[in-house]
């Protein structure tokens, strides 16, 4: 018998035997390799994803999803265990005090807080936790056209202890979307670039849905399917995805180009309730409108 007659034999005995019995059929003889070829081509047949072997963080890489509940935002805080570097993705103003003490409690140095584009849905927290932390140094794309310590260029690293965070350029929801990646874990933040399941609109700031689908198609879809990719918002309950579930299941970027933009083109939203307070502060890496203490 073939390997390949093997293959569909034990593939139609698998399909109709119920699964407790699966066990004690004849299958046994299969190669191991034979039968996990069986099980990719049956789950492709349900329309299952194969999950691809996840890598686990190291135990010195620190993570750490935050969530404002106003503007349904995660941060992210990422830090080095050992020499107690940390660097904070996406902070929220409202939340600045929170991460500060985070921060402090877990005795990091917050070298970095990052901006992943010119948010226009709430202010930045990025100036704040300067002021909370003295020493934090502010990051974002150059092509944002907003103001901080230090720009990012596509391929630009920073650096947190051991780890190196890798600035993607992903321009499309904005011109200034970056998606961060840290290669060593397997892992990229993607800011309103790619949401779970969905993508940031394109209807304002320098929107662009042809763009964006690049940046998705050409840059995060070609990171290793098993990375794990965090949005800067999700307003489902969603917390992580991966590459090949978004590849596999995002209902707007599965489509080719011409369906995408039409998608984009209708998508209808109302604006971000603070557009007009919220893009202006960010461009001062929200600076102003500084909560008053307690
Ligand atoms: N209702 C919210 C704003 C929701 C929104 O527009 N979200 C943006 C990301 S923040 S710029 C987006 O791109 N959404 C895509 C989508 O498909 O929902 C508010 O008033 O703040
Ligand atoms: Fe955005």
């Amino acid at each position: 018998m073939t390997v390949v007659s093997r293959i569909l034999s034990a593939s139609s005995k698998i399909l109709l035997l119920p699964s407790r019995s699966i066990a004690t059929t004849s299958v046994s003889y299969i190669q191991p390799s034979a039968l996990v070829q069986v099980a990719q081509t049956t789950s492709r047949l349900r329309n299952v994803t194969m999950l691809t072997e996840r890598k686990p963080f190291s135990s010195d890489f620190f993570f750490r999803q935050l969530f404002d509940e106003k503007s349904w935002t995660y941060s992210y805080l990422l830090g080095d265990i050992n020499s107690k570097e940390a660097v904070l993705i996406d902070p929220v103003l409202e939340q600045a005090k929170r991460d500060a003490k985070l921060v402090q409690e877990l005795g990091f140095n917050l070298t970095y807080a990052l901006n992943t584009h010119m948010h226009a849905d709430h202010i930045t927290g990025t100036g704040y936790l300067k002021q909370l932390l003295p020493g934090t140094i502010s990051v974002i794309s150059e092509a944002s056209g907003a103001k901080a310590d230090k720009y990012l260029r596509d391929n630009e690293v920073v650096k947190f202890g051991r780890f190196e965070l890798k600035a993607m350029s992903t321009p499309g929801h904005t011109n200034g979307c970056m998606t961060y990646v840290v290669e060593e874990q397997g892992v990229a933040f993607t800011g309103d670039t790619l949401l779970i399941r969905g993508c940031g609109r394109t209807d304002f700031q320098e929107g662009d849905s042809r763009t964006l689908y690049k940046s998705v198609h050409e840059r995060i879809f070609t990171l290793p399917e098993n990375f794990r990719l965090f949005p800067a918002h999700d307003y489902k309950g969603n917390m992580e995805t991966s590459v090949a579930e978004e590849k596999q299941y995002n209902p707007r970027l599965t489509k080719d180009i011409d369906g995408f933009v039409e998608i984009m083109a209708n998508l209808n939203l109302p604006y971000p309730k603070m557009i007009d307070k919220a893009v202006p502060a960010n461009r001062e890496c929200g600076l102003y409108d500084i909560p008053k203490e307690e």
